[in-house]
């Protein structure tokens, strides 16, 4: 698996969202994504997913240039997407919504039985309809669901959006799982400190553009803080811009 992002550009209109971003991501590594709202990231992981059409740049998957390339497809090439908001099938059980994700076709070591046992707060919920279940429950449905794909790379925007303190330490310890197992993922993640522990890379946007990127251990809260608010000069305190 590799993911390479090459000077995106995405629109809603006429407004500028993503303004020419450019990262990459290797097998095995966390990225976490991380700016203000409204800095751009859902729109950037949209357009990885292939949810929203680019309008210049690359993203190249494995070696192959995803333009124009359906979300669908993406899917079946190993790009899973768990949206901001879950979007679950509320009167379908959690099997029947994990059972939905295998569609891509996509072979692989995920089972329902697999993602009960890494998210066990779901074995008990197993045939309860989806629209009955916790936040914290239908979180874990939701990724449950992309990782029935089989992905190779997944995108993740706020899995703790309306979840208690407690319920997002138990799907930060699950993801924590993932990632020992190798699973790569880019995740959007509002909270700083969580964001920078849980990933290898991280990146800062700023209206559109990346204000800060580096590496996890090295950078510090205060220099992605000012990032974050637009008070951080590019490539200075030794973290590559
Ligand atoms: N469907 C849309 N139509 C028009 N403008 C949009 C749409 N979605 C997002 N935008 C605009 O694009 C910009 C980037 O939004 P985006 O949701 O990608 O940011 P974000 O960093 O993910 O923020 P949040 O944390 O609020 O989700 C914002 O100015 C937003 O208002």
């Amino acid at each position: 698996m590799s993911l390479s992002v090459e000077d995106l550009v995405v629109r809603h209109g006429l407004l500028q969202a993503v303004r020419g971003v450019s990262f990459s991501v290797e097998r095995g590594e966390t990225l976490a994504l991380v700016g203000a709202n409204g800095a751009g990231k859902t729109t950037l992981l949209r357009a990885i997913a292939g949810a929203h059409q680019a309008a210049s740049g690359r993203v190249v998957f494995d070696g192959a240039d995803l333009s124009g390339v359906p979300s669908h497809e993406r899917v079946r090439k190993g790009v899973a997407l768990v949206p901001e908001g879950r979007r679950l099938f509320v009167q379908m059980t959690v099997e029947e919504n994990l059972l939905l994700g295998r569609t891509a076709g996509r072979s692989g070591d995920w089972s329902v039985e697999r993602v009960l046992e890494t998210f066990p707060n779901l074995k008990p919920r197993r045939h309860a309809k989806a629209g009955h279940l916790s936040g914290g429950e239908q979180q874990a449905t939701a990724i449950g669901r992309a990782l029935m794909s089989n992905p190779e790379l997944l995108l993740l925007d706020e899995v703790s959006l309306g979840l208690s303190p407690l319920v997002v330490d138990r799907v930060y310890a699950s993801l924590h799982g993932l990632i020992s197992s190798g699973t790569t993922i880019i995740l959007v993640e509002q909270d700083l400190n969580r964001a920078l522990s849980v990933s290898n890379k991280v990146i800062c946007m700023l209206e559109g553009r990346v204000a800060l990127a580096g590496d996890s251990r090295n950078v510090s809260r205060d220099e992605v803080t000012k990032a974050y608010f637009g008070l951080h000069r590019k490539g200075a305190g030794g973290v590559p811009a």
